[in-house]
């Protein structure tokens, strides 16, 4: 087993957990949903569609399919039981985070993002790797990140002037952004951003003009490959005819290439990419180096430049629940580099040097998410496990259909599990957290849910609905918690409002 699988440790046994190896081993997946709908889905590769949870809550299945996979392999590496009824996390027991910093409560461990930067650095050796601040951002995690050795990709100024005010050095940071606003174009250059990714030919004019004289800023072309790959149809962005990019097929990533090598302030050091998120194969990324190395060598014969940068971005697959396939980064490493040093000897180009993005697959393992039970109503059909959050602090269930694993923890239960649907507290009948989920049939108000598989895109999405205010952030450290990002109150909510 490679270390670049970014295996997990059984809590007890130091073995490696099944959800390492997944990968390799698609046919292991298989959701809880069974309505033809989702059989469908899943066969195109998508988590369930709205439709198919639908029916799969009309229907739901006897047996979870996927309860022979180990419960934890979803867990931060470091999980261990406490006792019978408790969880803790780098040695900090759930039930103490909940019990010191409230619910609902974001726990981050933080051992394993820097154990993630590094298998990534491992994976890709010579690479640059750019951790995706969207996925979450605080100034925690830009310590971590710049210690680790990796760069940052921002899509804000709010990102960058944080990432920069807490040390981040900024010719480490890329730049991206369909719609760059003056202010974001401004940041950047006056904080000295290393590169910034042209994403339409409007901006190129915009870009240079703002310039300082004598100034040159480096910039990519990203460039829209056509393939389809993602998780979902709402993320991807490698097809033609979507927001992003400039599109290889019709020409634009071309037509926009010699605009930026007519700008003399503008400095082009290589192609860009990023084909969608939550890719939990390799072939997509190989299909991609093909294409734009196949650029690279078009405007070696057409402009005699040779670019030295290659930027594949990010997407790269996670495990939500137990057996769900994640992306190989060992594999996706050392194929792509393989990939990219036979087309480029076919074409007599140097090798550019390559660069990835990741955002989910660094943090999105390393959080849980910590719900207090509100309510529990039984229809007849369903029971509906009402707790203290929602789609304000994970809009992914509501967006994108994505399922999660919560669990019970802090007592031992009394019923055997049975399927339940955890729902937030929002005035909004789709605010559904996990559909279906086995949970034990005595769930009561005041009982404590955990979710893994919480860093990433839930925080840095939260939203101000209902102003419930944004939950707090805590790292555990080597059997210590501490407050990364203090819950939002009721008075940081009522100050912005200055209104009579
Ligand atoms: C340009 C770019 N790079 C990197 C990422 C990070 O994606 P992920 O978190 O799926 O790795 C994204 C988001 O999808 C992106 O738009
Ligand atoms: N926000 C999405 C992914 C989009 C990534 C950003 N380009 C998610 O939660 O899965």
């Amino acid at each position: 087993m490679s270390h670049h699988t970014l295996p997990r440790a059984h809590p007890g046994t130091g073995a490696p957990s099944p959800s390492a190896a997944v990968g390799a081993a698609p046919g292991a997946t298989s959701p809880v949903a069974t309505s033809p709908a989702a059989t469908a889905a899943r066969a195109a590769g998508e988590p369930p569609s709205a439709a198919g949870r639908a029916s799969a809550v009309a229907a739901p299945p006897a047996v979870d399919p996927l309860s022979a996979v180990d419960p934890l392999s979803v867990w931060p590496r470091s999980t261990a039981p406490v006792g019978h009824d408790d969880l803790a996390v780098a040695g900090v027991p759930l039930t103490e985070v909940a019990d010191r910093f409230g619910t609902p409560a974001y726990v981050l461990d933080e051992a394993e993002v820097r154990h993630r930067c590094r298998a990534y650095l491992r994976a890709f050796p010579g690479a640059d790797v750019y951790y995706a601040a969207k996925a979450f951002l605080c100034r925690a995690l830009v310590h971590w990140v710049r210690e680790e050795a990796l760069g940052l990709d921002v899509c804000s100024a709010g990102e960058l002037e944080l990432a920069v005010a807490a040390g981040f050095p900024p010719e480490r940071i890329v730049l991206h952004g369909n719609a760059k606003s003056p202010a974001d174009l401004r940041a950047a250059l006056r904080l000295g951003v290393g590169r910034i990714v042209i994403d339409s030919t409007s901006e190129i004019a915009r870009l240079a003009a703002a310039v300082p004289p004598g100034a040159r800023q480096k910039v990519l072309i990203r460039v829209v490959p056509g393939i389809a790959a993602g998780g979902h149809a709402k993320i991807r962005t490698g097809t033609d005819d979507q927001k992003f990019g400039l599109s290889l097929t019709d020409g634009s990533a071309q037509h926009a290439l010699a605009r930026v090598l007519g700008q003399p302030r503008l400095e082009l050091v290589g192609l860009h990419c990023h084909l969608g998120s939550q890719i939990t194969t390799v072939k997509p990324y190989l299909s991609a180096v093909r294409r734009l190395t196949g650029l690279l060598a078009r405007i070696h014969e057409q402009h005699g430049i040779t670019l030295p940068e290659l930027d594949l971005g990010g997407g790269h697959g996670i495990a939500y629940r137990p057996g769900e396939p994640t992306l190989d980064l060992a594999s996706l490493g050392s194929r792509l580099r393989a990939e990219l040093a036979r087309g480029c000897a076919a074409a007599g180009l140097p090798v550019p040097r390559l660069a990835v993005e990741p955002g989910r697959a660094i943090v999105g393992p390393a959080g849980v998410v910590l719900y207090r039970v509100l309510s529990v109503k039984r229809t007849g059909a369903h029971t509906f496990v009402a707790v203290d959050g929602g789609m304000s602090d994970n809009p992914r269930p509501a967006l994108y259909g994505v399922r999660y694993a919560p669990r019970l923890i802090g007592r031992r239960p009394s019923a055997a599990p049975e399927p339940v649907t955890v729902v937030g507290r929002h005035c909004e009948a789709g605010d559904v957290l996990a559909a279906d989920v086995q949970l034990p049939g005595d769930l009561r108000p005041g009982d404590l849910l955990a979710v893994p598989v919480a860093g990433a895109y839930h925080l840095s999405m939260a939203s101000a609905y209902n102003l419930v205010g944004r939950p707090p952030v805590v790292a555990v450290t080597e059997g210590q918690a501490r407050l990364l990002v203090r819950r939002e109150s009721l008075a940081d909510i009522q100050e912005r409002d200055i209104g009579l």
